[in-house]
Parts: C-alpha cells; structure tokens; sequence
C-alpha cells in the first residue's frame, strides 16, 4: 500500500476497525446469526470458527454486505451504521476471497488480480480509450501494484496462464492477490486452506503472516484446520448455532469447556 492510499484508508484510533454490536440475521425460520457482537482490530489476524452451518460465512457476508442484517449495527472505521452496502465495504477498504474459488477462469492470473483494481480506476473511458494523461499515469501505477503481488505472492511465472489451467493451490493464491488487488484495511477470507495438501498449507499460512506485515491489514479468517487457527490467529471467535459462544486468544478458548463441548457435538 503506498503511503497516500494508506492515509486514505487509515483507521481510526478506536483499537477496532470493525464492530459488530448484537448484529442478528434470520433466512425465513433459520436463524444465522444471533445477536452476536464482536470486533477486529487494525492488523490483527482474527479467526472465525466454529461446526458446520454455525454462520461463520454469513457473518463475512455481512461485513462485506453480500447480506443485511435484521438487527444490530455494524461500526466501520468509525462510522455505525445497520448495513453496509458491497459498495461502501469495498470502497472502506473491505476485501474478500470465497470458499469456492471465484475468479475469471479464462483469464490470465495478471489479468485476474487487475481486475482486482478496477475501484481505483479514475480515469474515464475515453482517457483510457486516448490512452492521455491521466489514464497513462494509472495504467502503470496499475502495473506497478500488480507486479509488486505477484512478486510478494511468488507467481510471476503463471502470470500468462489462464487460472482455469492452474492447480487449486496457485488459484487459491491467485483469489488471495485479487483481494490484495483492492488495497484492503480488512482482508476476508473464507477457508483459505480448504482442499490444499500440507505443503499448500504451510505456504498460505506465511503469506497470510506476510499480508499483514507487508501490507498492514487486519485478517478475518474462516478455517476449518484448527492446528492451522490456532498457530495464526491473535483471537478467535467461535459460532455455534449463530450464537457466538467463545472468544479470546487460542490457548484461551482451546480450554474453552462450551468450545469443546460444541465440537464434540459436531463429531458425535
Ligand atoms: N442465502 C441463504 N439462504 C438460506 N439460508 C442460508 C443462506 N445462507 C446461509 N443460510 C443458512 O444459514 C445457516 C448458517 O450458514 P453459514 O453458511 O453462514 O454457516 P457456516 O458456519 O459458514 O457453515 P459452513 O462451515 O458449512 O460453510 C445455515 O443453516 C445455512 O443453511
């Protein structure tokens, strides 16, 4: 992030970049999320667990406002509000990655993560189309964020190949430049690991610790690998039933009596 667009997208001084504050979302008679509170600090790395179906992923959706909540207030950077708009949350500085890889398959990996960079687009069409000024300027600062991800990413040599001829490892790292693509203050990311081998793991697991160093974003993670949530993660908060029922540090909610308790139900 260059120093310009960090000041733009700086954080306030509160000690949280996101608050959710007894934030409630129904689907007809299935209740998601349930009054659940919490918060996520500048650069902090911050797991949500919790058994299938708990509302881990709706909890993302509302942050990143795929969904709006019935009840609560989401505080962003400062500003409270019941919903925010995809709109608002990508312009704030909201990035996400899915569980189900969601890129361009046809398209190259460059292609893929500038496509990641369209909000910091100002030129208009026809500057672009005249390739004058402005759009000249953006055009290689364009290239130069691109390069310096997939230089931090180690893919520049896939940066030709269409993503749909990638193994699911370098995709998932390809979706994780994307989001890096939108300068994000909060990075989001749904299962970031899911179906990697071990060595996929331990690479995913660096770069996410790089993100936040490199580029100073607080992480909210949902992950299924606990080893992996616990050895990340600064706290983590975990969803049962929509209803969070533990959050703190690892050491602290791994000796969590309810935690355990839900996820020796979940394998029962
Ligand atoms: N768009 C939707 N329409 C109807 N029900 C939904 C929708 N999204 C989520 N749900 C339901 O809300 C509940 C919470 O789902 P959610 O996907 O948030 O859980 P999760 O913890 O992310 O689960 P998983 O680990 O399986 O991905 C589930 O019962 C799910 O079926």
């Amino acid at each position: 992030m260059t120093p310009a667009s960090a000041a733009a997208h700086a954080a306030p001084a509160t000690g949280t970049i996101l608050k959710l504050d007894d934030v409630s979302l129904s689907f007809g008679g299935i209740k998601a999320v349930q009054g659940v509170t919490f918060d996520i600090r500048p650069s902090e790395i911050r797991a949500i667990i919790g058994p299938n179906g708990a509302g881990k992923s709706s909890v993302l959706n509302i942050i990143n406002g795929f969904y709006r909540p019935q009840r609560g207030t989401i505080t962003f950077k400062g500003r409270a509000r019941s919903y925010m708009s995809p709109y608002e949350a990508a312009r704030g500085g909201v990035a996400r990655t899915f569980q189900n890889i969601a890129l361009f398959k046809g398209m190259t990996t460059l292609d893929n993560i500038l496509s990641g960079r369209l909000l910091k687009v100002r030129s208009s069409v026809f500057e672009q189309a005249l390739q004058v000024g402005r759009a000249v300027r953006e055009e290689l600062d364009q290239r130069q964020h691109v390069e310096r991800i997939l230089d931090f990413l180690e893919i520049e040599h896939i940066r030709k190949t269409p993503v749909g001829q990638l193994p699911y490892g370098l995709q998932k790292r390809v979706e994780l430049g994307r989001a890096l693509a939108m300068e994000p203050d909060l990075l989001l990311l749904d299962e970031p690991m899911a179906g990697m081998n071990l060595e996929e793991k331990e690479d995913m697991c660096r770069f996410i610790l790089d993100v936040r160093e490199e580029f100073g974003a607080a992480i909210a993670l949902i992950e299924h690998d606990i080893g992996v949530v616990m050895d990340l993660s600064d706290r983590i908060a975990v969803l049962e039933y929509g209803r969070l029922i533990a959050d703190g540090a690892p050491e602290q909610v791994r000796n969590d009596p309810a935690v355990i308790a839900a996820y020796l139900g979940a394998k029962r």
